[in-house]
């Protein structure tokens, strides 16, 4: 479904992700761990197009992507998330949806209001949908960021760091919206430092360190691997938060 050969990014003389390879299969789950500033918002903004990459590719379905800017990615249902949601804020719930599903989806019309309601019935926000965005609580403007997403019609989702600042109830709450949008068909890969809600999603982890890919695999060889232990805890990792 999706591929990351060799994505490379610097800035200047500083290379922030180095030939950085994977693969996605459709509907799977991967979770992307590494330290802050090991360059995973920069890899995943390379896949969304929002930055072009300094070497390597990304083909999506098959087809390189490459060429394609990030609205035409979003399209073809290569959608990503933010960090920190950006929703209109004065705009209702409803409003900002139904925009995703217009230009971020390319749909017209009925169709387009039926993926916003859709998309707000999935994502918990219904009953909100007469609010200004503005008014939302943050739990609620992450909602409200899966919303936009669903409106899309992704076929893979990238999500950054969705869970931070909620609470821990918040976070299952938001562990079960992803898992359903997972099991609907939807492929993810999801930046998160909150390991635990990432682990009960995905099948697979990868982990940078500096910008370079060093472990990959099932979340328990990934966590259990030296070059991951390295990373978070130094040569010796303490006994108790080992896996
Ligand atoms: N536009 C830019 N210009 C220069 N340096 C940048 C730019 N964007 C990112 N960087 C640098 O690239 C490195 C990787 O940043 P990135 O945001 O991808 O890391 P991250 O792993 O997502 O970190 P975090 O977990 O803190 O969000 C950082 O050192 C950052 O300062």
């Amino acid at each position: 479904m999706l591929e990351a050969r060799g994505l490379t990014r610097s800035y200047g003389a500083v290379t922030v992700v180095s030939d950085v390879s994977f693969t996605l299969a459709p509907g799977e789950a991967l979770g992307v761990l590494g330290p802050n500033g090991a360059g995973k918002t920069t890899l995943l903004k390379m896949l969304s197009g929002d930055v072009r990459p300094s070497a390597g590719q990304v083909l999506f379905a098959g087809v390189s992507a490459s060429d394609l800017p990030q609205a035409a990615r979003c399209r073809a249902g290569l959608v990503r998330t933010s960090q920190i949601p950006q929703p209109f804020s004065g705009l209702t719930v409803w409003e900002n949806t139904l925009t995703a599903a217009l230009h971020g989806g390319g749909l017209h019309g009925a169709d387009a209001e039926q993926a916003a309601h859709d998309a707000l019935r999935r994502s918990g926000l219904l009953d909100r949908h007469a609010l200004p965005a503005g008014q939302l609580s943050l739990m609620g403007r992450k909602r409200l960021e899966l919303s936009r997403a669903l409106a899309c019609g992704p076929k893979v989702l990238l999500l950054d760091e969705i869970a931070g600042g909620l609470s821990d109830f918040e976070v299952q709450d938001l562990v079960a919206l992803i898992r359903e949008i997972n099991t609907s068909g939807v492929a993810i890969i999801w930046i998160e430092h909150i390991v635990h809600a990432l682990i009960s999603v995905v099948s697979r982890l990868i982990a940078l360190d500096f910008g370079r890919l060093i472990a990959s695999g099932t979340p328990l060889e990934v966590l259990a691997s030296d070059n991951f232990r390295r990373a978070y805890f130094g040569d010796e990792p303490p006994l108790e938060l080992m896996p």
